[in-house]
């Protein structure tokens, strides 16, 4: 029942108040309407799982069924047996089916709702479709942007040269060097990473190329460095950006030809390494500044492929924001199996400043709290539903210099938006809290809820 479509036609104000109140109750998302014609006029705008109709057959429901049928893609449809007629004096039972009223009512229409095996399609369809999911050594995405992902990195495979990968913190640039060096030639080699800002200036010789037996005071044995390590293989040089300026002229060096000398070593020796580095910087600017070698650059720079932010990428946020629940299942025995539709709604309007890596900790979060089989908007942190949290568009994007300062302000659609996921995340989900603490009919509430 949890986030299914329900549609209520019934001529009595009663019935349907009653029904809507006991469904929303069971999680289902509830509209309702008084007649069949009503009824066909709201559901191309509001597509329902399933529709409840509690008029007599002859007079709208077979209306109702007709005009349904005829749908592209037809709700489910239940009809309720006829309302009983004024009792009679010694009737009990008149042998036809008799009606649930009252509260039972709605819970009549939650047991054949699941009898039915409704469920499991309702939430499916309430939720957006899921898009074709391309895989490629552990990346994730779908859609025009990730093929050609995919493709740039296959070329890149291919070459024997560096590669530099460009993009923001937690786009995935790691993954896209480990899938460069798997889909290689050298894929059965050493893939040796190393965080380029972690190393001390002091340190980055000995650890890059290793050293000699009493090079130094307590080098009591010699030591491989990192490049050493990778030879057949792929050194990944992650934020390459932040690596000194005097260890970039060894590493130049150390690029032409592979060649490198060990500290106290009195050879060179030369190493088969293929380098894949990575930065959220432009290096460009850094090289203009005169914080890194233009050189290394040049050297570097052969083949690029950057990385695009996960902001609005709405196909992406649904598809890893589902592969990462269900790690949840395996790593964390999490039992929660989905995403309710406003929830990836919310998501897909969040700025992701950390991007996949972010998206991945939210959902470990969430999945970690959820109340619900589901997780909700009442489950995504804070964050993530505040109007200064949401993704700038297009608009935003191109407001004049004159406007400067106004960039971050939002529309008012958007303001309620997310002051009501804000309410909502408060009360926990509790629609009918949410609908009193806004001051507005829960009716009205589920209508902003649904996307349109
Ligand atoms: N397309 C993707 N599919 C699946 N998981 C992804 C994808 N992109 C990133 N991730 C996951 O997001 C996290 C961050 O990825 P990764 O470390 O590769 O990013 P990064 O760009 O190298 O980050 P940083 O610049 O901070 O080092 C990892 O857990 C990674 O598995």
């Amino acid at each position: 029942m949890q986030g299914s479509k329900i549609l209520i036609v019934d001529e009595s104000d009663i019935a349907r108040t009653q029904l809507e109140q006991g469904l929303s109750d069971a999680g289902a998302v509830v509209q309702t309407a008084a007649s069949a014609h009503d009824a066909l006029a709201l559901l191309p705008r509001w597509p329902a799982d399933l529709v409840v109709s509690g008029l007599p057959w002859e007079v709208g429901s077979m209306a109702l069924c007709a005009g349904i049928r005829a749908a592209a893609r037809p709700p489910a449809f239940m009809m309720l047996s006829p309302r009983p007629a004024a009792p009679v004096a010694g009737d009990g039972h008149d042998g036809g089916p008799r009606r649930a009223e009252g509260a039972a009512l709605p819970a009549a229409v939650v047991q054949a709702h699941e009898a039915l095996g409704l469920s499991a399609a309702g939430a499916r369809r309430s939720s957006p479709p899921v898009p074709d999911v391309l895989r490629f050594h552990g990346m994730l995405g779908c859609g025009t942007d990730m093929r050609a992902l995919i493709e740039r990195l296959v070329r890149a495979a291919r070459v024997d040269v560096p590669v530099l990968l460009s993009g923001p913190s937690g786009t995935g640039k790691e993954l896209a060097a480990r899938a460069i060096h798997g889909e290689s030639a050298r894929r059965k080699g050493p893939f040796v990473a190393v965080n380029c800002g972690g190393v001390p200036e002091s340190l980055w010789e000995s650890e890059f190329f290793g050293y000699t037996a009493g090079a130094f005071s307590g080098a009591n044995r010699s030591r491989e460095g990192l490049f050493a390590a990778a030879h057949g293989g792929t050194l990944f040089l992650d934020e390459i950006g932040e690596m000194p300026l005097v260890a970039q002229a060894k590493l130049l060096r150390a690029l032409e030809g592979g060649w490198m000398r060990p500290v106290g070593a009195v050879r060179e020796h030369q190493v088969d390494v293929r380098i894949v580095a990575a930065t959220h910087r432009n290096l460009a600017l850094a090289a203009a500044r005169g914080r890194f070698r233009d050189d290394l650059l040049y050297r570097l720079d052969v083949l690029t492929v950057s990385l695009p932010g996960l902001a609005g990428r709405c196909d992406d946020i649904t598809v890893l924001a589902r592969h990462f629940l269900r790690a949840c299942h395996t790593e964390m025995g999490s039992a929660v199996d989905g995403f309710e539709t406003e929830a990836l709604h919310v998501l897909h309007g969040y700025a992701f400043p950390g991007n996949v890596r972010e998206l991945r900790n939210i959902v470990q979060s969430a999945a970690a709290f959820a109340r619900g089989p589901r997780i909700g908007v009442w489950d995504l942190p804070e964050r993530v539903c505040r109007p200064d949290g949401r993704a700038q568009g297009p608009v935003a994007c191109a407001t004049p210099p004159d406007q400067a300062g106004t960039s971050d302000l939002v529309t008012l659609e958007e303001c309620k938006r997310a002051y009501v996921h804000e309410v909502l995340r408060r009360v926990r989900g509790n629609k009918r809290a949410a609908a009193r603490i806004l001051g507005i009919e829960r009716r009205t509430l589920y209508r902003w809820l649904t996307p349109s």
